[in-house]
């Protein structure tokens, strides 16, 4: 990796370091306990839980937080979304909307899907950046990828079309006419990462992609430590992220989370003692693309 990425992941994974970021919890906890009906307290502690990955207190924060703001002010976040739609924080951008699913597929068919995979290890290839950047760059992203699996492939697109629009309205998108749904299968091992990039810069009005998911899978408990998903806060208009300002979702076997494409995201590095593939850091990774809303709209 690029001393530039590797400074960078550094930066990332100090911020979002759990020892630290209890002790700042319980610092803020105090003021919370002193001024409770304080809003903004509860968004801070939402923010900073976010950042440590401890995503059940911070929906919990947010809840308070939304509570707080009244009724018709804000949208409430269903029992799907992690973190809720349209909440600004820091030089304009907006907290990104996500939704996690836990408990996705049956032990069988994780067990069919981890099998699927392994077997079909000279299937897999080192990924390009993205498909405007179709070249292999080990500076932005190490990522083995398989493109033509078919094992539940249509199980996951199915589910997909049958809750779109559910999901869209979890994500705080407009509804609009699904166009094709890309899917592949990727594994990260040892050293495998993704810096932070964007999967759509187009306006939602364009055509192209609108949700990015991941169902993630790998051995149980993991073989592998890292590899966490860090969505940032970001300001699509301007096409700027808060490199502070974060929700890091753990990869977590049987977990599915999706977001709107437009936000910032990384896959912070994988350490991986085994240094096996089968120990790897497994995802079916979808990107749901959308049509060009029609003109005049
Ligand atoms: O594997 C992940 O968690 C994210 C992958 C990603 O960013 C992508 O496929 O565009
Ligand atoms: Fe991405």
């Amino acid at each position: 990796m690029h001393s530039k990425a590797a400074a960078e992941f550094a930066i990332l994974q100090q911020l979002s370091d759990p020892k630290f970021i209890r002790a700042f919890l319980t610092e803020l906890d105090e003021k919370i306990r002193l001024t409770s009906e304080n809003q903004e307290h509860w968004l801070a502690r939402a923010n900073l839980c976010r950042r440590g990955g401890f995503l059940k207190e911070a929906r919990e924060a947010f809840l308070n937080y939304q509570r707080m703001a009244g009724g018709s002010a804000v949208r409430r976040m269903s029992q799907n979304n992690v973190t809720p739609v349209e909440v600004p924080t820091a030089n304009g951008a907006k907290i990104a909307p996500i939704i996690m699913i836990d408990g996705f597929l049956d032990a069988k068919d994780q067990k069919g899907l981890l099998d699927y995979a392994v077997a079909n290890k000279e299937a897999f290839r080192d990924a390009n950046i993205n498909s405007k950047q179709p070249q292999y760059d080990p500076d932005k992203r190490k990522t083995l990828v398989f493109h033509k699996f078919e094992f539940m492939r249509d199980h996951f697109i199915n589910h997909i079309s049958e809750n779109i629009a559910q999901m869209t309205g979890d994500l705080g998108l407009e509804q609009f006419q699904v166009d094709i749904q890309e899917i592949k299968i990727t594994n990260h091992v040892e050293g495998g990462f993704f810096r932070v990039h964007t999967d759509n810069r187009s306006e939602f009005a364009a055509a192209g992609r609108a949700i990015t998911w991941l169902y993630y899978f790998s051995n149980v408990p993991s073989n592998f430590t890292g590899g966490d998903l860090l969505v940032f806060d970001s300001d699509i208009e301007k096409d700027e992220y808060q490199l502070q300002s974060f929700t890091k979702i753990a990869a977590k076997p049987n977990r599915l989370v999706a977001f709107p494409s437009w936000y910032y995201h990384a896959v912070v590095p994988v350490r991986q003692t085994s240094k096996k593939f089968a120990d790897g850091r497994f995802a079916i990774a979808g990107h749901v693309r959308k049509v060009a809303c029609k003109p005049g709209r």
